[in-house]
């Protein structure tokens, strides 16, 4: 099989993103070259989807190059990593200067950056791409977060608003700043879609084992929920997953019969490692993550059970899938203000995640030089991807409002929506603590909100102390300078600048 030029574009990678991503851009009438490295994927998307658009199929990176046009603009949708760096190994030398060469999966950052600078060198525009929105929004149209130079998103942004979805006649796709600046934002959408997810469990967590009711119930309470402040996918998706039953017997529900240690890829770690080395304290995040690994914990958590008791003065809670109304430790006639406390807890700690996401894109765009404009990065995550959410319109007014924001929380609409729920919030938590049912997203959002607010936080002992054994100095409130105390002897105090 020999091709001629005529390939507008090329995607190689066709598994469940790729596939979908190149009939989302076949649809759209792009001249579409198709590669994967086990070739039945190309033959089984030609074979199926044939019909939908104009198809290049290829059998090797050879055909594969020589079926574009030039410069060509190639899409890599396959693992993140060394089979990354292995198709770049493959393309790159039948590739010619002015090409583009774009990375569409989860990369680190870092990773980008890197080939970006190698690539360069080759005369070759290297552009990474974060993409959202999983199987169906690679076909109907994810969010797109591109990276790259802006030679490259010249020729790239006009494709990629044409496949991304719109949302109020604005694509879901902008130039987020060169090199690794889309692979960042798409790892800090990651992080804050886990954030959202741990979230969401806590609040089905609370219900379930406060009201005793059945998962069918709370499908009802979150579909309820999705018509307000909380109205988003993943509160979407959540009503449906508690709605579902058991494939092999269905009066018992789903989410009974899964397995409850949760899995992960590895972008939440990343936002949270990147985090540190950042100083930005992405607690929810962090949370989320360890909140993922605890319950991977297998062998401690069988050792624990039976050991560590609870508090004794519980009631007891109604047996997963029991019957409604089995019991659970909040009362009958409390039940209506325990769900509407629980919304509010949600949502207070939501605003707090997506608060500490976008500090940290700030944080990384001041870091690497970017100029990441947040309010763009809001505006196209109202569509497409995993955490579209209503309240993602709020945050894009709020940064178009004032660029310079120094956190989403003290934005007038934010700050009076968290100030109205705080103190169902903190009756949540309390009640979290008390029942024994771990809430560590909703306690370390409340924590993050606290320690903001504050006027003196406890950090000046901490300075004292670091002081004391360490002779690390600290400032002080009124003048300035570094300063030491002769702990060891007369308790005199030195300046030091
Ligand atoms: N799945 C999702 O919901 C989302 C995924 N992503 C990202 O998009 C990318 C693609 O994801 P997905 O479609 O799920 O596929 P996978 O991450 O499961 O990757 C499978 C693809 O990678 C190819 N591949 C693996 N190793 C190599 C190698 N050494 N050389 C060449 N090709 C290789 C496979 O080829 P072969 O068929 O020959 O094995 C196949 O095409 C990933 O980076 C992922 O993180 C982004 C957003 C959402
Ligand atoms: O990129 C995504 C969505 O935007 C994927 O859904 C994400 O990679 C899932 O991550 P994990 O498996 O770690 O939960």
């Amino acid at each position: 099989m020999t091709n001629t030029p005529t390939a507008q574009i090329g995607v190689t990678g066709l598994a469940t993103m790729g596939r979908n991503l190149a009939r989302n851009i076949a649809r759209h009438g792009y001249v579409t070259a198709v590669h994967n490295r086990t070739e039945s994927k190309t033959k089984a998307l030609v074979g199926e989807f044939g019909h939908e658009g104009t198809f290049v199929p290829a059998a090797t990176a050879e055909e594969f190059v020589a079926s574009l046009t030039v410069p060509r603009t190639i899409i890599i949708m396959v693992k993140a990593g060394a089979p990354t760096d292995a198709v770049i190994d493959e393309l790159a030398p039948l590739l010619e200067e002015g090409d583009i060469l774009v990375d569409g999966g989860n990369a680190h950052f870092a990773d980008t950056r890197r080939r970006e600078v190698a690539l360069r060198e080759r005369g070759i525009h290297f552009a990474g791409v974060g993409i959202s929105g999983g199987e169906e929004g690679a076909l109907l149209g994810p969010s797109i977060m591109p990276g790259g130079s802006e030679h490259a998103y010249a020729k790239l942004g006009p494709i990629l608003a044409d496949i991304a979805v719109d949302v109020d006649g604005t694509p879901c796709s902008t130039h987020v700043g060169p090199d690794g600046a889309g692979h960042f934002v798409k790892m800090v959408h990651n992080g804050i879609e886990y954030a959202d997810m741990q979230l969401i469990a806590e609040a089905y967590d609370l219900l379930r084992h406060g009201l005793g009711w059945t998962p069918e119930r709370l499908a009802e309470v979150f579909e309820s929920w999705n018509s307000g402040d909380l109205e988003s996918f993943l509160i979407e998706i959540t009503a449906r997953v508690l709605r579902a039953g058991d494939p092999s017997q269905p009066e018992r529900p789903l989410v009974d019969v899964i397995v409850d240690e949760a899995e992960q890829k590895g972008t939440g770690r990343w936002t949270v490692q990147t985090a540190l080395d950042l100083g930005t304290p992405v607690s929810g995040i962090a949370e989320a993550v360890f909140a993922r690994a605890l319950s991977g914990s297998a062998a401690q958590r069988r050792a624990a059970q039976g050991v560590l008791p609870g508090p004794a003065e519980v009631p007891a809670v109604g047996e997963p899938g029991g019957e409604e109304g089995a019991g659970g430790f909040v009362d009958a006639a409390d039940a209506e203000s325990f769900v509407e406390d629980v919304r509010a807890a949600l949502y207070a700690s939501k605003v707090v995640a997506y608060a500490q996401g976008f500090d940290m894109i700030r944080a990384g765009s001041v870091e690497y030089g970017w100029g990441i404009d947040p309010g763009a990065m809001a505006t196209i995550w109202r569509g497409g991807c995993i955490i579209r959410a209503r309240f993602l319109d709020r945050i894009r007014e709020a940064y178009e409002k004032q660029p310079d924001l120094p956190s989403l929380l003290v934005d007038p609409y934010f700050a009076g929506a968290v100030a109205a729920g705080q103190e169902a919030w903190r009756r949540v938590v309390v009640q979290s603590v008390q029942s024994g049912i771990p809430a560590p997203g909703f306690s370390s959002a409340l924590a993050y909100y606290d320690g903001l607010r504050r006027e003196r936080s406890s950090a000046a002992l901490v300075q004292g102390l670091r002081d004391l054994f360490g002779a690390h100095t600290y400032r002080r409130v009124d003048r300035p300078g570094s300063f030491h105390i002769d702990w060891s002897g007369d308790l005199s105090e030195s300046q030091f600048s």
